[in-house]
C-alpha cells in the first residue's frame, strides 16, 4: 500500500509501503493511484513527492505476482498519470530504486537520490525487459549508447554515476525526503514541459546503425541463447526509430513474448533459488535460523598455490586479518607478489585502497594459534590434509574452525585427525577462488550448527553464494559433472569428437564445452584422482578388460591423454591444441583425431555418426540423474541447491535455471524415458539407470519443482 501525508503546508508525500523491498504489488499500485489522486485533487497541494518507506524506494514489480492472475492497476497507466500531471512530482529516492521502482521514478519529473542509493533496470537478468517505458524513457534522459549498455546489463548503478549519467537531477547526503521536499516547494508552479521525458526527443548520436549492430553482436556474443538482452536491443532501437506512441506498442509487444516464456521462469525461479540456499538444514536438524555463527576476526589460509591466493584475497577484500602460511619459501615469495598483485588490481577496480595490511605471511604454520578459523588449501592429497589437520588440531586455540578447501575428498576422514571434529567442516571454493562467486560448505558426521553457520556467513561476507551440503565423493557440483563427463569421454568412444560435443553444449548455453572446460582446468587434476582411488591402470590395458573398472563401463581416454602430458592449456595441448603452453585459444588436433581413430581401433569400436540431440540428451540427462540421486540421498537439501551450485560453478546457462529445473521443464517423464532409453543401449552404464527419486516423482504424477521435496520427504525441507 502507499501513505499520504502532506508536510510543509503544500507537498504532498507519497511513501511506498511494502516490506522488505516495497515493490509494487497490487496492493502499492492501487495506492499509489489513489494517493496521487488525493495529491492532484487538494488544492493546497502544490507539489507532490514520491519515496519509500524503511529508506529503500522500490525494488520493481513484485516478481512474487509473475505466473499469478496479476490483479490491480497497471503500471504504464500509473506512470503515465504521474508524467502527465499539472504538479510537479519528485522521487525521493533511497537505498534502492530498480526495475520498476526506476521506471517510477523516470515517470516523474525530478528525481533526488541519496549518495549511497543504487539505480538500475535489471529486468534483463529475470528474462524481461523494462516494460513500463524504461526502454523508451531512458534513452531520451541519457542518450541511446548509455541506456542500451544499462538496459542490456542490468548493471546497478551508484546515485554519483546517475547524476553523471543525468538519470537524477541532485544526490544528497542529508535525508533525502527532507531535500526532496525542499526541492519539491522550489519547483512548483514552474513549467513541467522539459520534464516530461516521454515527450523529449531520443537524442541521435550520427552513427546510430552501427551502434545498435555493434549492441546486437556484442549481447548475442554474451547472451549464449538468452532472449532478454536480444529484445533489450530491439525495443531501445524503437526508441530511436520511432514516436514514443509506436516505441511503447514495440516494447509492450516484445514484453509480451518474454514476459510468458520459459526463459523468464527460470531466470525468476533462479532469483528466489540464490535466496532460498541462505535457508539451509542439514539432516541432523541444524538450520539456518537456529544456529548462531560465531564471530571471525582473523583467519588463516594454509598453501599458497592457486586456490590458497585466491581465498586469502577474498578474505582480505571483506576486510578479515588473515595469516596466509607456505612453508615453501620460493612458493611463499611467489605468493606475496602474487597476492599483492589481485589485492591492488581489485582495489584499482573498486576504486578502494588495496588492503595489503590485512595480510600477514609466515613458513610456519605455528602462526595460526591465534586465529578463529583456518582454511586449509593445499595440494589434493589425503595423507598430506590428515596430517595438516593433525597438526592444525594440535596448534590452534580451543574453539577455532578448521576447514578444508578439498573438492571432493571425507570430511569425516580429516575431522577424525582433530581432537574436536565438531569444528571441521569444508568450504570448496571454486577457481578462480576471488572472483568465482560460489561456495560449497560441505558438513560432516560431527560437523557442529555453529562451524556451518559460521562458515556460511564467512561466505556471504566474502560475497559468495554459499550453498550447504552433505558429505559425500565430490558433494554435489563434482559429484554432478562426473556422469556428465564420463557420457562425454563414451561419445568419443563412439564416434564423436570433443568439437561436436563441445559445440553442442555451447549451443544449449554453456559458457564452455566439457573438453574446452577441462583443457582449462587441466586434465591432470582428474587423472590424479582417478589414480588416487585406484581407477587408472598401472600400464596401458587391452583386451576386454581395458575399457571396465568394477564391473562398468570405463573410459581411459583421459588417462592416456595425461601419460602423453596432454594436460590441457597449461601443456599446450590437450583435447585441443594450443599455440603454445598456457595459450587460450583451442585449435581442432589432427594428431587427437588420430589417436580417436587408432584407440577405436584398437577397442574394436566403430565410430557412427552420432547427431546433437543424442550428445544433449546423455550429457545432460546422466547429470541430471546424479542430482536426482543426490536429493535421494540428502546430500543437497533441494534442487535449488544443486541449480544454483551448477549455474555459478560450472557455467550451466543461468536462463535454463538450473539441472534440475530444465528437467521439470523437459518434463520428467521425458527425461525418465530418455534414461530408460539409453540405458537399454548401454547397459554397463550404471549412470543411465534412472534413480528411483526419479521414478517416484513421475509415478507422483510429475509434481512442479516446489512440490518435490514432499516426495523426497527428507527431515531438512525447506520449501
Ligand atoms: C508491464 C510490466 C511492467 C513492469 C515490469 C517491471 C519489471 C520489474 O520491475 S522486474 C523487478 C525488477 N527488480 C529487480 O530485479 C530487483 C530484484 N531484487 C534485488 O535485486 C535485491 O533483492 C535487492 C532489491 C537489491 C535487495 O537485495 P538484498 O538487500 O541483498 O536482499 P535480498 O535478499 O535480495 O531480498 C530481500 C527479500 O526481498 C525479496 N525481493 C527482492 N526484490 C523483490 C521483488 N522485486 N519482488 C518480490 N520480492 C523481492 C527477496 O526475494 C528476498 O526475500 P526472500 O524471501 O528472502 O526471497
Amino acid at each position: 500500500m502507499a501513505l499520504y501525508t502532506r508536510v510543509s503546508g503544500s507537498v504532498g508525500v507519497i511513501t511506498l509501503q511494502n516490506p522488505p523491498v516495497n515493490a509494487l504489488s497490487a496492493a502499492v499500485r492501487q495506492g499509489i493511484v489513489d494517493m496521487m489522486d488525493r495529491a492532484l485533487s487538494e488544492p493546497e497541494v502544490k507539489s507532490v513527492v514520491i519515496c519509500g518507506q524503511n529508506g529503500k524506494f522500490c525494488g520493481g514489480a513484485d516478481i512474487k505476482e509473475f505466473g499469478t492472475n496479476m490483479s490491480g492497476p497497471a503500471l504504464i497507466p500509473l506512470i503515465d498519470r504521474i508524467e502527465s500531471a499539472a504538479k510537479p512530482v519528485v522521487a525521493a529516492i533511497e537505498g534502492i530504486a530498480l526495475g520498476g521502482g526506476l521506471e517510477l521514478a523516470l515517470g516523474c519529473h525530478y528525481r533526488i537520490a541519496h549518495s549511497k542509493a543504487k539505480l538500475g533496470l535489471p529486468e534483463v537478468s529475470l528474462g524481461l525487459l523494462p516494460g513500463a517505458g524504461g526502454t523508451q524513457r531512458l534513452p531520451r534522459l541519457i542518450s541511446i549508447p548509455a541506456a542500451l549498455e544499462l538496459i542490456t546489463t542490468g548493471r546497478h548503478v551508484t546515485a554519483a554515476e546517475a547524476l553523471q549519467l543525468g538519470i537524477v537531477d541532485k544526490v544528497t547526503d542529508r535525508n533525502t525526503l527532507d531535500e526532496a521536499v525542499k526541492f519539491a516547494l522550489s519547483v512548483a508552479g514552474k513549467s513541467l514541459d522539459l520534464h516530461r521525458i516521454s515527450t523529449n526527443p531520443c537524442p541521435h548520436p550520427p552513427d546510430v546503425d552501427a551502434v545498435f549492430e555493434t549492441a546486437m553482436q556484442r549481447v548475442r556474443q554474451r547472451a549464449r541463447g538468452a532472449l532478454a538482452p536480444v529484445a533489450c536491443v530491439q525495443a531501445v532501437r524503437a526508441a530511436a526509430t520511432l514516436p514514443y506512441a509506436h516505441g511503447m506498442e514495440r516494447e509492450r509487444e516484445l514484453f509480451k513474448g518474454l514476459f510468458t516464456s520459459g526463459q523468464a521462469r527460470a531466470l525468476q525461479y533462479y532469483f528466489f533459488a540464490q535466496r532460498a540456499v541462505g535457508r539451509w538444514s542439514t539432516p541432523g536438524g541444524a538450520r539456518w535460523d537456529t544456529s548462531k555463527p560465531r564471530p571471525v576476526r582473523r583467519a588463516a589460509v594454509i598453501g599458497l598455490g592457486t586456490m590458497g591466493r585466491g581465498i586469502t584475497v577474498a578474505l582480505a577484500q571483506a576486510g578479515l586479518s588473515v595469516v596466509a602460511v607456505e612453508t615453501n619459501e620460493k612458493q611463499l615469495t611467489e605468493a606475496k607478489q602474487g597476492v599483492s598483485d589481485m589485492l591492488e588490481r581489485g582495489a584499482r577496480r573498486r576504486g578502494v585502497p588495496p588492503a595489503l595490511d590485512k595480510v600477514i605471511y609466515s613458513h610456519k604454520i605455528q602462526a595460526v594459534a591465534d586465529v578463529d578459523l583456518v582454511i586449509e588449501a593445499v595440494f589434493e592429497d589425503m595423507e598430506l590434509k590428515k596430517a595438516i589437520f593433525q597438526q592444525l588440531s594440535a596448534l590452534c586455540k580451543p574453539g577455532t574452525f578448521l576447514c578444508t578447501n578439498t573438492s571432493g575428498l571425507d570430511i569425516d576422514e580429516l575431522a577424525a585427525q582433530t581432537q574436536n571434529p565438531e569444528l571441521v567442516v569444508g568450504m570448496h571454493f571454486f577457481a578462480p577462488a576471488h572472483v568465482m562467486k560460489l561456495l560449497e560448505v560441505v558438513y560432516g558426521q560431527k560437523s557442529s550448527p555453529q562451524a556451518v553457520a559460521t562458515a556460511m556467513q564467512i561466505g556471504s561476507k566474502i560475497g559468495k553464494v554459499s550453498v550447504a551440503v552433505g558429505n559425500c565423493r565430490g558433494f554435489v557440483g563434482n559429484r554432478i559433472l562426473k556422469p556428465y563427463l564420463e557420457q562425454a569421454f563414451f561419445l568419443l568412444e563412439e564416434g564423436a569428437t570433443p568439437e561436436l560435443v563441445d559445440k553442442v553444449l555451447e549451443e544449449f548455453g554453456f559458457a564452455m564445452g566439457v573438453f574446452r572446460m577441462s583443457d582449462l582446468s587441466g586434465l591432470d587434476v582428474g587423472w590424479r584422482v582417478r589414480k588416487a582411488i585406484g581407477l587408472v591402470a598401472p600400464e596401458a590395458l587391452t583386451g576386454p578388460y581395458a575399457r571396465v573398472r568394477e564391473g562398468h563401463r570405463y573410459s581411459p581416454l583421459g588417462d592416456l591423454l595425461c601419460e602423453q602430458v596432454r594436460f590441457g592449456q597449461k601443456t599446450g595441448r590437450g583435447w585441443y591444441q594450443y599455440d603454445k603452453p598456457g595459450g587460450r585459444v583451442a585449435k581442432p588436433d589432427p594428431w587427437l583425431h588420430r589417436f580417436l581413430e587408432e584407440y577405436r581401433a584398437q577397442h574394436g569400436l566403430v565410430a557412427r555418426r552420432i547427431d546433437h540431440q543424442e550428445v544433449l540428451d546423455r550429457c545432460l540427462y546422466a547429470l541430471i540423474n546424479e542430482g536426482f540421486r543426490i536429493l535421494e540421498d540428502g546430500i543437497a537439501a533441494g534442487p535449488e541447491d544443486i541449480d544454483v551450485i551448477y549455474v555459478l560453478g560450472y557455467g550451466w546457462p543461468q536462463h535454463r535455471g538450473g539441472p534440475m529445473f530444465y528437467a521439470g521443464m523437459v518434463g520428467l517423464n521425458k527425461v525418465l524415458e530418455r534414461l530408460e532409453h539409453y540405458h537399454q543401449v548401454h547397459p554397463d552404464v550404471p549412470n543411465l539407470q534412472p534413480c528411483s527419486l526419479l521414478r517416484k516423482l513421475v509415478a507422483s504424477g510429475s509434481p512442479p519443482i516446489n512440490k518435490w521435496r514432499e516426495v523426497i520427504k527428507k527431515p531438512h525441507s525447506q520449501l
